[in-house]
């Protein structure tokens, strides 16, 4: 007997060869057929979405840019949740608090880990990312406990002194060089990330590590960039490619190498001062100091950690950019924030964080921002570790879901005319929403900033320094439209030049940024002078060509 018929049964083991040959063959293409067919096709349980295709599913329609906008409109169309398919793959969009609540809050421990991302891991493998990591991945909680712990509310407090000085030096900036506000807002942001992280702070954009971060971050976020590489994660048969025929290999390793050498250096630096006995006690020399206690063995989670805090404070300056957007394409609202300003703080000193309670129409201008071009409009994407169903609704293992931000902030449903930029929202209703609305009861503060146990750490470090900045940028300066030098008429700024990727950064635009009076001036220099005071601790390291600008500027006050 062949060794086929020894597993058949009798009546068919009796038949020739070629008689089960034909039913088996058939019934196996009838099954890649199948198969084959159901590519790309959604499960008839799974949340709706835009009709798919054999094989690519919604590939032909996946938007290539502004992702969050096109996810909108089919949420009109197809429901709050909506799902789509390339290939097998699954993304799901959840467009209402409602659906956070269910699946990233009350289910976190399904939805809690971030999909791979073959170029993420290319640039910082083994999870050294927190923010691509791998959910309760053993090097992830590390980072996350860490980087928890330093931007914690009551650390975030101590730190405001120096938040302070940092946010006056920005004001200074402005009043010196205002045409290049857009690049002092990074520098200040870079700064205070690098003065609490590293106790390096730098006082010019063209200070060593500024400009190395400015260097790196976007050629690392473009990398990230759906569409701007070809797709490995679909297709991992790509990374088989040789590098001389895969111009994207080249560019990770050029942005690796970048990242490795930056971060490196600044670690190497807080050593160094560690060996000669100079603590600037920041946090990164206590990591160094602890690294048995937190868990830190490797160097690599060393030189990582301090990473993961500056690239978070990449947003930071994207919304204070977008700040300014908003006070020049709205002056109404800039005018009502600062007779509110000026009525609590008068002209003889600059606003303080203690001020910031006094000031509701400004605090709704800020919320009105955040809202009206959140920085983070799709957040950043969460992935399903097993089956979960809702309401009779399947979230399968492995698909990617995604906290549509800009959809929440912009559902006619529940914000009167949610496309206007309009802050006497946030006095009327603390969330913003319609008086008369029966509001989604999941609705909660901070949806901004995610959810689940992947929530941004670094929400007090982000509004603390909007409510420094907006205040002291308003009490000081006047925003208005560029002037068209042929027709002496204002250019007004374009409120939808955003870049589109993970973080909603306004492209450069020009303005003009006028001091009130020479009261505010003199106000501002007095103040950055005394600011030296906080500033100097985290200065152990300038170079020579730093020394010299404070001492010309700041320091001969
Ligand atoms: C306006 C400013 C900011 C916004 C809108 C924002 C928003 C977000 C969002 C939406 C996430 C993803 C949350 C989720 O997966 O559900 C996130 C993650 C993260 N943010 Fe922020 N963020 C801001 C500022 C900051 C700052 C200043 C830092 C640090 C200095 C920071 C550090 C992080 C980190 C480390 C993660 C990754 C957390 C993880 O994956 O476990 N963020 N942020």
């Amino acid at each position: 007997m062949s060794s086929t018929s020894a597993i058949l049964p009798a009546s068919l083991a009796a038949l020739p060869a070629g008689h089960l040959l034909v039913p088996l063959a058939a019934s196996l293409l009838i099954y890649s057929v199948y198969y084959v067919y159901n590519i790309g096709a959604r499960a008839r349980n799974m949340p709706p979405g835009p009709p798919t295709v054999p094989i690519i599913g919604n590939l032909n329609v996946f938007p290539k840019s502004h992702l969050h906008m096109k996810f909108t409109e089919w949420s009109k169309i197809y429901g709050d949740v909506i799902s789509l398919k390339v290939f097998n793959n699954t993304v799901i969009v959840l467009n209402t608090p409602t659906a956070v609540k269910e699946l990233i809050d009350k289910r976190s421990i399904a939805t809690s880990n971030r999909p791979k991302s073959i170029l993420a891991d290319m640039i910082t493998p083994h999870n050294l990312n927190i923010g691509t990591g791998h959910y309760a991945n053993e090097t992830w909680k590390v980072l996350r406990k860490a980087s928890t712990q330093l931007l914690s509310n009551e650390n975030i407090r101590s730190l405001q002194p120096y938040q302070h000085a940092e946010a006056t030096q920005l004001m200074w900036d402005f009043s010196r060089d205002p045409e290049n506000w857009y690049t002092h807002i990074q520098r200040f942001t870079t700064s205070f990330a690098l003065g609490i992280t590293y106790g390096k702070r730098a006082p010019r954009v063209e200070s060593k590590d500024v400009k190395a971060f400015l260097h790196v971050q976007p050629q690392f976020l473009h990398a990230l960039e759906f569409g701007t590489m070809p797709p490995v994660d679909l297709f991992p048969i790509l990374t088989y490619v040789p590098e001389r025929f895969a111009h994207w290999k080249r560019v990770v390793k050029t942005v690796k190498a970048l990242h490795e050498e930056m971060y490196e250096d600044l670690l190497s630096t807080v050593e160094r001062r560690l060996e000669k006995g100079q603590a600037a006690n920041v946090f990164m020399e206590d990591a160094v100091i602890k690294a048995q206690e937190w868990g830190l063995t490797r160097r690599e989670l060393l030189t990582n950690l301090g990473g993961v805090l500056l690239e978070g404070s990449d947003t930071s300056s994207a919304t204070l950019q977008g700040v300014v957007l908003a006070l020049v394409a709205f002056p109404e609202a800039q005018k009502k924030c600062r007779e509110e300003i000026d009525r609590v703080v008068g002209s003889d000193r600059a606003p303080t964080h203690d001020d910031f309670p006094n000031l509701p129409y400004t605090a709704a201008f800020i919320e009105e921002v955040n809202r009206f071009r959140p920085v983070s409009p799709l957040g950043l994407p969460h992935e399903m570790v097993k089956d979960e169903i809702v309401d009779g609704v399947l979230y399968p293992k492995d698909a990617v879901l995604f906290i549509n931000t800009w959809a929440i902030f912009h559902d006619e449903r529940y914000y009167d005319r949610p496309h206007e930029f309009i802050p006497e929202r946030f006095l009327k209703h603390p969330l913003g929403i319609k008086d008369e609305s029966t509001d989604d009861p999941a609705r909660r503060q901070n949806m901004l900033f995610g959810g689940g146990r992947r929530v941004c750490p670094g929400i007090a470090f982000a509004k603390t320094s909007l409510e420094i900045n907006v205040p002291n940028f308003i009490w000081a300066f006047e925003f208005s439209p560029e002037i068209d030098a042929a027709t002496g008429k204002p250019i007004p700024p374009n409120i939808n030049n955003f870049a589109s990727g993970i973080t909603a950064t306004p492209g450069r635009f020009k303005c003009t940024i006028k001091p009130r009076s020479q009261n505010h001036l003199d106000v501002i220099e007095r103040q950055f002078a005394k600011a030296a005071e906080f500033l100097t601790p985290y200065e152990l390291e300038l170079s020579p060509e730093d020394r010299a600008y404070n001492a010309k500027y700041r320091d001969s006050y």
